[in-house]
């Protein structure tokens, strides 16, 4: 018996060894002839990507030996980067309806299991949802509500609360700027702004801008959506604990303010983003009427906070970081700003078109420090043939946006800080198309609208009423050329000193 066992095993380890092997090869090799070129990286895990520097950066440099659309796997998933302009564009625009849907991360699934539109393939309730939101966005469903004046209410209640500083104490802006871009994501979905020190809305905050959780969870975190299955083992299991508890509240606190809409409900009377999805449940074409329930609502303004407060405020940190090294710029837009508002002359969205210089700064802010540098990934529907290659189904396909704005043949010295490639000959500002930071196609962002608008009056008010000086106690000026790399690139905390220039 004995020697039979061991007969076998001798022919069944040669066995398992070469299986183990095949099983290897397949993960590391191309899935297809025509997968697009790449590194292949180490079995399982995929291209090795630096930590130093930046990741876009790196799949750019690999354009000099494999050409601009790189193909690799992460983590054994077919992987795909566009690194031009002209590709990103024929990808998600004329080949977007299957090239539009998004990869499944258990972790996030966990929290939203399958609502909300972020993570939702391009599907019947994705399409039906993006129209809705887009037509609400732009006022149509919601005539009383104007994001502009949303955003113009906010501001001054941010200029009223820096007001209260004490004069030359160097403060860090970001935790105001997450409370302004929330609290106006706020109004346009609740119906309400909350005060900046409410508990309430400090816990939404901190979920929309610490999605993973405090730093310490986060690593975890950020380990187990790649290791879906570690979310079950400790240390990362309380972790993961952590962050469903986290969001659950926000989600059971967002139920509850539907259920008020609901008992308060007037057809006629559409004040905010629930209102106007509970008409469409009620009132809209019966056809789509299966796409409104309360579970996408739910889903669904979570992701508007999630998706615009982070990133809005953390544009809005690197410009104030970019301005305190580049002063002059800083001198050009309040100048600008002066010119065009009397003293005591509210600012609108209006004044934009007269200031030319500030919109220049802005599109340029966000073209040298690009916000979402990857893009938020898509995925393939079915086998696509893109150019050349084919991308397999379930291929991941990242727009490098960092690459598109440091691309040398569409910007002169991509790495300089010059407002001026903005302005034409008569001094006209001009809105770049290549300057994509909300990415392009059938799943742009959604909240471009909201985000200039907030953006520019946020940022023209507080030069409005103070200039910025850098940290006397800081050894040197805000780190600029690197940053915190997660999904959104983000400034390192630094804080900033407000002279004031007029009183509010
Ligand atoms: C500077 C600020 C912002 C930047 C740079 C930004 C960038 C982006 C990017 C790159 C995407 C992914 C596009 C794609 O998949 O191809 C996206 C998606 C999205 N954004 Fe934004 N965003 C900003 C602000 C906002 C705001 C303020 C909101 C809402 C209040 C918002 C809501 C969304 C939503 C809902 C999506 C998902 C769209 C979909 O999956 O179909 N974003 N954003």
């Amino acid at each position: 018996m004995w020697s039979i066992l061991s007969q076998a095993a001798q022919f069944l380890w040669p066995v398992a060894i070469t299986l183990f092997l095949i099983k290897l090869y397949q993960w590391w090799e191309f899935p297809h002839a025509r997968f697009p070129p790449g590194p292949r990286g180490i079995p399982y895990i995929g291209s090795p990507i630096s930590n130093t520097k930046l990741r876009s950066e790196v799949i750019k440099d690999m354009e000099k030996t494999y050409g601009p659309v790189i193909g690799g796997k992460l983590m054994g998933i077919n992987t795909v980067v566009l690194n031009r302009f002209q590709d990103i564009h024929d990808a998600f625009t004329k080949q977007g309806s299957v090239i539009s849907d998004r990869p499944k991360m258990h972790v996030l699934n966990d929290v939203n299991q399958g609502y909300g539109l972020l993570e939702k393939n391009y599907d019947a309730t994705c399409k039906v949802h993006r129209k809705f939101g887009s037509s609400f966005f732009k006022g149509f469903l919601c005539s009383a509500m104007k994001i502009e004046d949303i955003s113009a209410n906010e501001s001054r209640y941010f200029i009223e609360e820096l007001m209260k500083q004490a004069p030359g104490v160097p403060i860090d802006l970001r935790p105001k700027f997450y409370n302004i871009t929330a609290n106006v994501i706020s109004r346009i979905t609740l119906g309400r702004r909350f005060d900046y020190d409410d508990p309430t809305f400090k816990k939404i905050v901190k979920a929309s801008t610490e999605a993973l959780g405090d730093a310490k969870d986060m690593k975890l975190m950020f380990v187990c959506m790649v290791f879906g299955v570690l979310r079950y083992v400790p240390p990362f299991r309380y972790a993961y604990q952590r962050y469903l508890a986290m969001h659950q509240e926000i989600l059971d606190f967002i139920e509850q303010k539907i259920d008020e809409h609901k008992e308060n409900f007037d057809p006629n009377d559409v004040k905010d983003f629930i209102d106007a999805f509970l008409k469409q449940q009620k009132f809209g074409p019966i056809k789509y009427q299966p796409h409104f329930n309360n579970a996408e609502l739910r889903g669904f303004v979570k992701d508007l906070f999630f998706a615009g407060t982070e990133t809005s405020s953390n544009t809005l940190s690197w410009a104030v970081a970019i301005l305190l090294h580049n002063p002059e710029y800083m001198e050009k837009m309040q100048k600008e700003i002066d010119s065009v508002l009397g003293p005591d002359e509210p600012l609108t969205l209006s004044h934009r078109d007269s200031m030319p210089m500030s919109c220049a700064i802005i599109q340029e802010v966000m073209r040298y420090r690009t916000l979402v540098q990857l893009g938020v990934p898509h995925t393939t529907s079915k086998d696509v043939d893109f150019k050349q290659f084919c991308m397999p189904k379930n291929t991941i396909v990242n727009a490098n946006l960092w690459a598109v704005h440091n691309n040398p043949e569409l910007w002169d010295k991509p790495h300089e800080f010059n407002p001026h490639r903005h302005l034409d000959e008569n001094g006209h500002f001009v809105a770049s198309p290549y300057v994509i930071p909300f990415g392009i196609g059938l799943r742009r962002c959604l909240g471009e609208r909201i985000a200039k608008t907030g953006i520019f009056l946020f940022l023209t008010s507080l030069l409005r009423y103070f200039t910025l000086l850098p940290d006397p106690t800081a050894k040197k000026l805000p780190e600029i050329d690197s940053g915190v790399q997660l999904i959104v690139y983000s400034p390192f905390v630094y804080k900033v000193v407000l002279q004031k220039r007029l009183q509010n």
